[in-house]
């Protein structure tokens, strides 16, 4: 039974995607059958895997969106990537923020990626999610269709504010669309411990939130090495193996598999 993993938060540039893709290709090195599917039309993650230019790509999310929402046959695997690092990319571009307008005139407008994942789920033990930063109808979809929500935090006080909000929209997806929802955890990023601030930010989370939620028992540092990843087209597995950014994401992953 595969599970599928949104990686959520609405606010922007807290490491959703450079998590997407080391907690993912950390559970393919575990022998996982992984599928990372862009639910972002800035196709962030798409590039990290080494599409510089996704505007070229023919099919992607949106198109298979589309196709489900017209009715139309999908093939075995259409517009999934093979990657080098042992499993799977179902890419986006700017198409997919056409695709979020169409959504919200539709018939059931927010199981629509739901409907889609219902096609390939057999085929993944794992699938992610990376989501945009906002929790308009993608997210939605995404929420809709996940098992759990995993949340990248940075630890910074506007962070801590922006959960309340995130809070909110889980619930009320949890209510009216997808009951059997949870989250599976927060996921501190870009922290550098060695400072009071960051280590009062986590203490704070873990007063507010430590005890109706899980808050991984990894921290994310912060490291140059990990921002290079997404020029590269790489994982921090392969780009800086023996760094402190891959002992940690190998931590996630354990944690995750757990
Ligand atoms: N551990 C880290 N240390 C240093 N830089 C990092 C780390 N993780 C991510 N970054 C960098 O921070 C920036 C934001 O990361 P990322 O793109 O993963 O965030 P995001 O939440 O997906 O952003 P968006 O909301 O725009 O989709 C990127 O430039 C990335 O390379």
């Amino acid at each position: 039974m595969s599970k599928v993993i949104a990686i959520c938060n609405q606010k922007g540039g807290v490491g959703k995607t450079v998590t997407t893709v080391n907690l993912g290709v950390g559970l393919a090195r575990k022998g996982k059958r992984v599928l990372l599917v862009d639910v972002d039309a800035q196709g962030s993650l798409t590039a990290s895997l080494g599409y510089q230019h996704p505007d070229q790509l023919d099919e992607t999310l949106a198109t298979v969106l589309g196709k489900v929402i017209g009715d139309k046959p999908l093939a075995s695997g259409e517009g999934i990537l093979h990657q080098k690092e042992g499993l799977d990319l179902l890419p986006a571009n700017i198409d997919l923020a056409a695709m979020e307008v169409t959504l919200v005139n539709i018939m059931s407008r927010e199981t629509i990626l739901q409907e889609y994942l219902n096609t390939v789920r057999d085929q993944y033990d794992v699938i992610l999610l990376d989501c945009c930063p906002s929790l308009g109808m993608l997210t939605i979809n995404a929420l809709s269709a996940a098992d759990e929500v995993l949340i990248p935090m940075q630890a910074h006080y506007l962070s801590l504010k922006g959960m309340e909000q995130l809070m909110r929209a889980i619930g009320r997806v949890k209510r009216q669309i997808n009951p059997t929802l949870t989250i599976s955890g927060i996921l501190i990023t870009m922290a550098d411990m060695r400072t009071t601030y960051s280590q009062e930010i986590v203490e704070l989370l873990r007063g507010t939130y430590g005890d109706q939620l899980r808050i991984f028992d990894t921290i994310i540092p912060r490291s140059i090495r990990a921002a290079e990843t997404s020029a590269e087209g790489k994982s921090i597995f392969v780009h800086d193996p023996s760094g402190k950014v891959s002992a940690a994401y190998e931590a996630l992953t354990l944690e995750v598999a757990s």
